[in-house]
């Protein structure tokens, strides 16, 4: 199932060190966001896509994160993840599309197996607008700005808000959807995204983290 044009993707992820890890608070974080208007559920690793896709039929972007000391690429770096995220049941594999090194083959040809053997669409993370380019050269269905402020090369580009930049950059240049992901953390943020050409817009923590959510809470009111 496609991400349908205009839709609030919610990313539904806690890490190991978060109170809601786990995939009985993914799902039911992800049902929070199918009854408050999401139009897709973006989730990471096995259990929890696995959790997600039985309460739910919203498009689902899965992820595999491996964080490993040697590689910068974290996000679904090999075919071996990419198919695990696909038999838990998410329709499109999203990965790190950056060319930074990762265990497993060159992005290019990882995104062309996941068409080709696993029949998933591809979701492309990138950072700058030439990633953006090979990712969709390389058959990415969606291309989306979640990296921009996350790799050394765009490390100053970690604005307090989004990089709209990229996403309109993206947007003039790709003839693909290109969707809007980072740092999205209030909703007159994402109608500027699709004020700016959007497809869809991806918003994590500021709907489904708490604990960071509390944080800014807490920030704005020590004096
Ligand atoms: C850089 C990286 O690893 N981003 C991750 C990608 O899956 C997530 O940690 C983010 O929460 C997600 O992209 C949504 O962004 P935000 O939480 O800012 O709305």
């Amino acid at each position: 199932m496609l991400i349908p044009k205009g839709a609030l993707v919610v990313s539904c992820q806690a890490r190991a060190d978060n109170p809601l890890h786990g995939p009985v608070h993914m799902s039911a974080m992800a049902q929070a966001a199918q009854a408050g208007g999401a139009g897709g559920i973006r989730a990471n690793g096995e259990a929890d896509v696995a959790a997600i896709r039985a309460v739910t039929r919203l498009p689902i972007i899965g992820i595999a994160k491996v964080w490993d000391d040697r590689f910068p690429v974290y996000i679904t770096p090999g075919f071996e993840q990419a198919a695990q995220i696909a038999k838990a049941g998410a329709d499109i594999v999203g990965l790190d599309a950056t060319p930074r090194p990762r265990d497993g083959e060159p992005v290019e040809r990882l995104i062309g197996r996941i068409r080709a053997e696993l029949g998933k669409e591809v979701f492309a993370d990138v950072a700058t607008l030439e990633e953006g380019r090979a990712a969709h050269a390389a058959g990415a269905t969606y291309v989306a700005t979640t990296l921009s402020g996350y790799t050394e090369e765009t490390a100053s580009r970690k604005t307090e808000g989004p990089d709209l930049e990229l996403l309109s950059a993206l947007v003039a240049e790709i003839p693909a959807p290109i969707v809007a992901e980072g740092r999205f953390d209030a909703p007159d943020l994402v109608a500027e995204a699709f004020r700016r050409g959007a497809h869809a817009v991806v918003v994590g923590t500021a709907i489904t983290n708490p604990r960071e959510i509390t944080r800014n809470f807490v920030r704005a009111i020590s004096f």
